[in-house]
């Protein structure tokens, strides 16, 4: 609705040494032009100082209304304030705002006609020009032939303010710098008597003394509100411990009516197909990305601010480059297509009231960022959401295109988020601020048992995709752990462990491989055993262990493994040379053991199994071996050629494990002592049931017991053991 202008206070108030403009006149300016009744948290004290002609440093949280900071100024009195914006979406988005509320205001940018800019420049030139605020990107400021401009209109007295919005965007600290934002520190130099005023929502303290150096501020009144946006509540919910991510991201919308929503993606193709997924569930919404041509982004747009869509899902650009503005960071395009996702940018401005929930569906790239971006919602000060989908592929995905662009960590997005946000930006909250207004202090058990299972579930995944097989010395003498990632594992499953032509070889050949971590030997076993130990005490929820996962136990992998089980029982006949049992009904009663054991958990420890099991034959004497797989003489599975009841194997007392070779084993009769590798569990003598194959757990315990025996003999070393039972082969 277009209003006339309010009659201006000449500058003869000031002989009377009041204040150049009083509060009731600004508060009448503020309802008179923008229907306001009140002036926020610090616009006040922000407008006052620069009517008095001091510099201002201002911050305030998104949504805050740093806009009426140099908004009223130009309506104080005659002459123009100049507002240097980061985007030229964001300048057209609020010169309209103005023009509809009859405030003469305009933008110059290189997308506008010549026409339009010699309209603008002949209304400057004028001497008594009708604009009240003229919006400009940084890059226009520096050239000479604006600055010349800029210089006569203040010649004239009739530059009174300039307000840097997005300040932080000057700094290198900052997330979201800008190279032609470092121009802007010339302006001082050009118009030292005209105030400057900083403003931004983001900016953590270091950033804020770079910015106030940069603009060579004059002793500039600081104004920090809190970052605090108490009517937003900040939710973060976790991909690992999802079935559906996208699923479960339209319910959310779905329960939230038609109310308006922005989701942030990392990539236009995320955001394709996302938009498609919830799209067919019912969702109003639709794609906005740099991917799309002018058109088609100004009509998501429109239909977005005008509530014909009720969700936009967008890559960070959202805020940042619209239609217009990617003419003016056109450099920056090879730049976004290496990463193929838009400008990382501070999401200012787009200034739709009503916006109930703001999804991050990846990790935003800071804390910052995540901060601008989820103070899009709420900006009628209405309870609003933050939700923030989280996930560890994101993150390591986040934290590579971080790497590749020298930029600071991706946050950790866990729990307290407003706490962290706020201290993120230096503001020290007690937790009590937060009054129940985020997951962590409104769901704290809910949130720690997700957070229990996600720390299950990601050393399942993560740590576990190592598998840990057995030590040997290396043979330079270094100590290396079988420990493989999880790609070789993948890989391995056609060249690994028993694949070779001699199980002993294989087993050797597996132990060579390099180390992929960095962590000794004992610190990998400790870890291992104590991740191992943890996860079955914190059992992953049925849920989640019957969730197909990428690390289940396929088919094709069990197959894989008794065909190498297979292998070890004939090489193991070979060396035995009076076994005589059914290779294949053995084999598949070794790996049913192995999968029945640890098929649920993963493909980590199955594997780990199986290559227990293979070692096991490998060193076994024929007792042990008809023991392990004679006693159930009825089980179906296991037939033995040879009639006779195999004799049962004494129960090897503890303290002779791991019993050493003895040369009579290594001719294939069955001595009475055991073999290296022959454990049994204590709790199973081999008359009532199978000695069972050692956890890694019990593999390892039984390795610390016989590292600590006292060495009362010339231990050979396994590597030297090894060797000799190869020679002896
Ligand atoms: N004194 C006030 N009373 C009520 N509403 C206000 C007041 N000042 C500003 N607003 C409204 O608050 C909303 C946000 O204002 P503005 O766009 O200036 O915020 P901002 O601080 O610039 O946010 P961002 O950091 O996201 O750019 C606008 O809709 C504006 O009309
Ligand atoms: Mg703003």
């Amino acid at each position: 609705m277009k209003k006339s202008p309010l009659a201006m206070q000449s500058t003869s108030q000031t002989q009377k040494n009041k204040p150049l403009h009083e509060k009731e006149a600004l508060v009448k300016l503020l309802r008179w032009h923008f229907g306001h009744a009140q002036f926020r948290d610090k616009q006040l004290d922000a407008i006052q100082a620069v009517l008095s002609g001091r510099d201002c440093f201002c911050l305030m949280p998104t949504g805050g209304g740093k806009s009426m900071c140099y908004q009223i100024p130009a309506l104080a009195k005659p002459g123009i304030v100049l507002v240097v914006s980061p985007l030229i979406a964001l300048m057209e988005n609020q010169v309209i705002g103005l023009k509809e509320k009859g405030i003469a205001g305009e933008f110059l940018s290189s997308t506008q006609t010549m026409q339009v800019k010699t309209k603008i420049y002949e209304d400057l030139d004028s001497g008594k020009p009708s604009l009240r605020l003229l919006y400009v990107t940084p890059e226009l400021t520096a050239t000479p032939g604006f600055m010349s401009k800029l210089k006569k209109i203040h010649s004239r007295g009739l530059l009174n303010l300039v307000a840097i919005d997005e300040a932080h965007c000057i700094s290198s600290w900052g997330h979201d710098f800008r190279p032609s934002y470092r121009k802007l520190s010339s302006l001082r130099n050009y118009l030292p008597d005209v105030p400057i005023l900083a403003l931004t929502a983001t900016a953590a303290p270091k950033v804020q003394k770079d910015v106030m150096e940069s603009l060579c501020l004059q002793n500039p009144l600081v104004l920090k509100s809190s970052f605090n946006r108490p009517n937003l509540f900040y939710e973060v919910r976790y991909k690992d411990l999802l079935d559906d991510a996208y699923a479960d991201l339209c319910s959310v919308l779905k329960s939230n009516g038609d109310t308006c929503a922005i989701v942030y993606c990392l990539e236009r193709t995320t955001c394709d197909e996302l938009s498609a997924y919830l799209s067919a569930g019912g969702i109003s919404c639709a794609a906005y990305h740099a991917g799309l041509n002018d058109k088609a982004r100004s009509s998501v747009l429109d239909d977005w601010i005008s509530s014909r869509k009720q969700v936009v899902v967008a890559t960070v650009a959202f805020g940042l480059i619209l239609f217009q503005a990617l003419h003016v960071y056109l450099r920056f395009d090879d730049f976004l297509s290496f990463f193929c996702f838009e400008h990382p940018g501070s999401c200012t401005g787009i200034d739709r009231k009503d916006v109930r929930l703001v999804c991050h569906f990846n990790i935003p790239k800071s804390m910052e960022a995540f901060y601008q971006e989820s103070g899009r919602a709420g900006r009628d000060q209405l309870p609003s959401k933050s939700l923030l989908y989280y996930g560890m592929d994101d993150r390591r995905r986040m934290e590579f295109i971080l790497s590749k662009n020298q930029s600071k960590n991706s946050q950790s997005f866990s729990t307290r988020e407003r706490k962290k946000i706020l201290e993120s930006f230096g503001e020290q909250i007690p937790v009590s601020l937060c009054k129940n207004s985020c997951d962590a202090c409104k769901h704290p058990n809910l949130l720690a048992k997700y957070l229990g299972e996600l720390t299950s579930a990601v050393l399942q995944k993560n740590h576990f995709s190592q598998i840990f097989i057995s030590s040997q010395d290396r043979t330079d003498g270094g100590q290396y752990s079988e420990f493989w990632n999880r790609d070789d594992e993948a890989s391995g499953s056609e060249e690994d462990i028993s694949d070779c032509d001699d199980g002993i070889e294989a087993v050797k050949k597996v132990a060579n491989s390099k180390l992929s971590t960095k962590a000794g030997l004992n610190e990998r076993i400790n870890f291992l055993q104590h991740a191992e130990e943890s996860y079955y005490r914190n059992k992953i929820s049925d849920k989640q262990v019957n969730k197909p996962s990428k690390n289940a136990v396929s088919d094709v992998l069990r197959q894989g493994s008794k065909e190498k089980l297979l292998n070890a029982l004939r090489q193991a006949q070979q060396r035995l040379r009076n076994l005589t049992i059914e290779f294949e009904a053995s084999a598949i009663f070794l790996e049913n053991e192995c999968y029945n054991k640890y098929g649920k958990s993963g493909k980590s420890f199955y594997y780990s199994q199986v290559a227990s099991t293979i070692r096991w034959l490998s060193t076994a004497n024929s007792i042990e071996l008809t023991n392990r797989l004679g006693i159930d003489t009825d089980s179906p599975s296991v037939n033995f050629i040879s009639k006779e009841e195999p004799p049962a194997a004494p129960s090897p007392s503890l303290e002779q494990r791991p019993a050493q070779i003895t040369g009579k084993e290594l001719d294939g009769s069955c001595g009475s002592e055991n073999s290296i590798g022959a454990f049994q569990t204590e709790s199973e003598s081999p008359s009532t049931s199978l000695p069972v194959i050692p956890s890694f757990s019990e593999f390892v315990n039984r390795r610390k017991v016989k590292d600590n025996q006292p060495n009362t003999s010339c231990k050979e070393s396994p590597k030297k053991n090894f060797d000799k039972r190869m020679r002896l082969q």
